[in-house]
Formats: C-alpha cells, structure tokens, sequence
C-alpha cells in the first residue's frame, strides 16, 4: 500500500518514486527520480508542492493514507516546471476553495500559462503565512532552477522546503540521508548540481547565504523536491554547495573526453591522460560513445584541465562530440581558470580539431597548447611527444 511517511510530527512526504526513470530531459537518471510533495497538518492543512501528472494516483494515494486530499486548504507551488506542479489542477478540483501560492510574479505567471487562472496567489521574500501553529515564510530564489523558482520555510518544525536547490535524482525506498548510502547520495546531488543548477551558480550561492541567514540551528531538515531529504548531512551539503558547487574553485584535475571512428584520436586520449598522470593530476578519460553527456558534466565541475578530442569527419567534429559541447556551452561553465586542450586526428583538413578549440574559446577557456591536431595515425613518437607536452604544461 502507497503510504505517506512522517518526517516530523504531523508533517509528511507524500511524494512519488519513479523506479524506472532513465532520462530527464536528456539528463541520464540511472537511479531514478522521486516527485516529491509534502503535506503539513496544522489548522490549515498546506502541501508543499505535488507531483508529475502521471503520479497522480500515487500522490493521492499517499495524502489520502493521512487525510482526505480534498481538505487541502493551501497549496504551496514552489516551482512552476511540471514534474512538481503537474497535480496543480487536480488539487483545485478536488476542493476548488484551495488557496495557491507561487512567487510574484513569475510562479503566478508560469502558473496560469500551465493551467489558466485558477486564482494564483503570489508571494515575495519576507512574506509569511500561518497556517496554525505554524507561519510560512518565503523566499524567492530566481533561476534556482528557472525565474519563478522560491524556497518555504518552516521555523515550528525547522524544516526548509527547498525545491530544486539541494536535490538528487534518486529513487529509494527510504526518504533520509542517512539511510542511504552517503557516498551515492552526495555523487546524484553533485550531478544534479552540475546539470541543472550549474548556469545559475551566482543565484544558487545566494539562496545558500540565504539559508546560513537562518542561523546554525535553524535547519533539522532540508526537505527537497527530488531525492532525499537532508537530515544527519544537512552540513555536509550546504558545505559542497558553498565550498565546491558554486564556488568555482577548480581542482588539479583533468578530464578527456573524445571520440574516435578508427582508433588515432583514442590514441591521443590515451597519451594525454599519461601525461597528466606522469604529472602526477588525476585524470577521467571518457569516451563519449559510452558515457552519457551528464556524466561528463558531472566529472567537469571542479576540472581544472579538460581536454577535448574529436577526428574531423565531413569537415565538422563527431556529432556526439557537437552534443557535449552544445550542452557545455548551455550550462555556461565560464571560468577563466580552466584550461583547454583540443585535440584530434584529421585526413586531410583538421577542421575536427578545430571546431573544438574554437567551442573551448568561446566558453572563455584558455587554450596554453593550441589546437592538438594529428595528420591520420599518430606514431610512437607524436604520442611521445604530446604525452611530453602535457608533463610540461601539468608541471
Ligand atoms: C566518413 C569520413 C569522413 C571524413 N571526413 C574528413 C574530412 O572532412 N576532413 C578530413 O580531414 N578528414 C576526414 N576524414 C578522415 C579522418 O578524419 C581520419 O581518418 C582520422 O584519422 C580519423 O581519426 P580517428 O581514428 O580518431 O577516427 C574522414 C573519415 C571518414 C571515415
């Protein structure tokens, strides 16, 4: 039976589990996602957000294992997007006198686009709501993951309900940290991270500072809209969000990425990875024929050194190449810090090669080595050569 679990005394995850999640809008999600939604029982019986429009059944399932879903008298919409707004209209018709809140104007806006007008209410940082023995207040976190996104807080239970800032794609059949492999949570956390709250690292670094705000002993638990919640860790991820998710510190670290239709720029790869190991720089060499696009993106977060690498066909760099780099430009990583290394094999024009640095350059990366472009098979001694020039440049 789908029950709601009690994360605090009369507050209650009534979210839903998709087991076989794999992709999410492009974004591989091999351990699955959960739709979360919370529901507080107070005078005012208020849920924190719903679910995609295909757990419906599920949603409901769980609030009605509390209470009848048609006693909802609030809706809190912390974000527009439809894996948490999907049930929106179904809680409304459920009780039409249902108040819904969402951040003015964009929530509001975003809202009535998705579902016409049913009566949006909007709120701004500061403001509050009690619901009983409980007040509400929120916090508008622009672009933390798009323009209307916002954050509630609730000081009776000390309980931040954070949307997307926080979350993991991670589907399990516990709802806590700590009841989960730590290692796995922090590795989905960090991916979410470095795919859909990376172009928004400025903003994402304010609603941080907006959270230490609150004070040390203001948070029990970080309840977010995927994932887990944050209860025995609540440090640990504030901490990888403050120190290395948004802080743009890169580590010397390197990685290769590439693509190759007969072996010469595989070779390449290869040679370049033991140059920096040789350097004595950890490395991570994915071919992007077999690693999904948000795994390298993953990996590139805090890379200091990324070396991109791609044989010329029909005059333009491999398509699975053109993917990454198309990605990599939308998640905006500038960082004036970060170094670039193109490379790759070519017949007879290397416009492969050099498609990528341009891709690099363009992204603000500096490229100390030029563009690597090797004419057909690279032999022993080009290998030796540019494995020779990445010591240089690692030392
Ligand atoms: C379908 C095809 C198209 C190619 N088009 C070009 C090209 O437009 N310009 C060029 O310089 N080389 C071209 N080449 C040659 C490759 O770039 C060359 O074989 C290179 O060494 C392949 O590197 P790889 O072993 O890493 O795949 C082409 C090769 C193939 C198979």
């Amino acid at each position: 039976m789908l029950s709601a679990v009690r994360i605090k005394p009369d507050v209650y995850w009534v979210g839903a589990v998709d087991w076989n999640a794999r992709s999410f809008h492009g974004y591989s999600t091999e351990d699955g996602i959960t739709y979360n939604a919370y529901l507080i029982l107070d005078e005012k019986v208020t849920l924190i957000d719903t679910a995609k429009i295909t757990f419906k059944d599920e949603l409901l399932a769980r609030i009605s294992s509390v209470i009848d879903p048609s006693k909802i008298d609030i809706l809190v919409c912390n974000h527009v997007e439809m894996d948490h707004s999907g049930n929106v209209p179904t809680i409304k018709e459920l009780n039409p006198n249902v108040r819904i809140l969402a951040s003015a104007p964009q929530g509001v806006k975003g809202l009535t686009a998705h579902y016409h007008d049913l009566g949006f209410e909007g709120v701004k940082t500061g403001d509050t709501l009690e619901i009983g023995k409980r007040t509400l207040t929120f916090v508008q976190t622009p672009m933390v993951h798009w323009p209307d996104n916002m954050v509630t807080y609730d000081a009776y239970d000390k309980i931040l309900f954070s949307n997307d800032a926080f979350g993991q794609h991670f589907a399990s059949s516990t709802r806590f940290d700590d009841e989960n492999d730590l290692g796995e949570v922090m590795k989905q956390a960090r991916k979410y991270y470095a795919n859909i709250v990376q172009p928004y690292r400025m903003q994402a670094a304010n609603a941080v500072k907006a959270v230490r705000k609150l004070g040390p002993d203001a948070i029990d638990i970080i309840a977010p809209a995927h994932g887990v919640c944050w209860r025995s860790h609540v440090a640990d991820i504030l901490d990888a969000y403050e120190n290395v998710y948004t802080s743009g510190k890169l580590e010397e670290k390197a990685l290769v990425a590439y693509d190759s239709m007969w072996g010469s720029t595989d070779k390449m790869a290869h040679a370049i990875a033991d140059g920096f190991l040789a350097a004595g720089v950890p490395v991570r060499l994915m071919d992007v024929k077999c690693t999904h696009i948000s795994d390298v993106m993953e990996e590139f977060l805090d890379c200091k050194y990324v070396a991109m690498g791609s044989p010329t066909l029909n005059s333009q760099m491999m398509p699975p190449m053109a993917e990454l780099m198309t990605y990599m430009k939308g998640l905006s990583p500038k960082n004036e810090c970060r170094v670039g290394i193109p490379f790759g094999s070519y017949g007879w024009a290397p416009l492969g090669p050099k498609s990528i640095a341009s891709e690099l350059e363009g992204v603000g990366f500096d490229l100390p080595l030029g563009t690597l472009a090797c004419n057909w098979i690279p032999d022993q001694a080009y290998l030796d050569d540019l494995r020779q020039k990445i010591v240089d440049l690692a030392k």
